[in-house]
């Protein structure tokens, strides 16, 4: 038998969508273990780490909702990382935010396993493939949409815990799979969809049990 899928979500509700998708004999065999680790990427390392040294696991992909950018992935899209990105791990200048890289202390870049990636975008093939951003703040004003926008122009997607979980994979093949609940931009929770994209969570979590259960 081999080891199991491991996928983690940051909140209960994003797991029962995962696990909603799921084929039920995948679940009660093992041969998937779907888990809510907390939200932000300081939670998301921690309990995804906490998961790998207790059990081994073939791959690791962290799913949930985001927010898209606008005119790059829609309210209710599917999102795939090609790379999952800490766009806020670095230090503010006068002249502009540094990068981690540019100060010297590593990476804020973590691609996906690119045969993961492959057997997720064939299985999901109206999903969009594109740089996701990990943030421990949910953007909430337009100034800051439009400033990691120009940052990062393959960036379709924000959320919290891809990077983190990418960081505490250490090496087992990794995806991100996201389903969009709101654009990004200035805060209004009440209009995030949350329904639809837990929907269409569920919907891509049956394609990611065919390509990698
Ligand atoms: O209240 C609910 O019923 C509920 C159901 C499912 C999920 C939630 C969340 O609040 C999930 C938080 C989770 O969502 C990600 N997210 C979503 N939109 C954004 C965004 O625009 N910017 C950053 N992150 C976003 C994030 O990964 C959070 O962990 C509530």
């Amino acid at each position: 038998m081999p080891d199991p899928l491991l996928v983690v979500t940051a909140v209960a509700a994003e797991a029962d969508a995962v696990r909603a998708g799921a084929d039920p004999r995948h679940l009660d065999a093992r041969q998937i273990v779907v888990a809510p680790v907390g939200v932000g990427p300081a939670a998301a390392a921690a309990g995804t780490a906490r998961l790998l040294a207790t059990a081994r696991y073939r791959a690791v992909v962290s799913a949930g909702i985001a927010g898209g950018f606008a005119g790059r992935a829609p309210v209710g899209g599917t999102v795939l990382a090609a790379r999952s990105i800490a766009a806020d791990l670095g230090a503010e200048s006068p002249a502009g935010f540094l990068a981690i890289e540019e100060l010297g202390f590593g990476t804020s870049v973590l691609p996906a396993d690119p045969d993961l990636l492959t057997r997720l975008s064939t299985a999901l093939p109206g999903a969009i493939v594109g740089d996701v951003l990990t943030l421990a703040t949910v953007t909430g004003t337009a100034a800051t949409a439009t400033a990691l926008a120009e940052r990062h122009p393959g960036a379709v997607a924000e959320a919290m815990e891809g990077f983190g979980v990418a960081v505490a994979a250490a090496g087992l093949p990794f995806a991100e799979l996201r389903t969009i609940s709101n654009p990004i931009g200035p805060r209004d929770r009440g209009s995030w969809r949350l329904k639809e994209a837990l929907e269409a969570l569920s919907t891509a979590s049956a394609a990611l049990w065919k390509s990698c259960g």
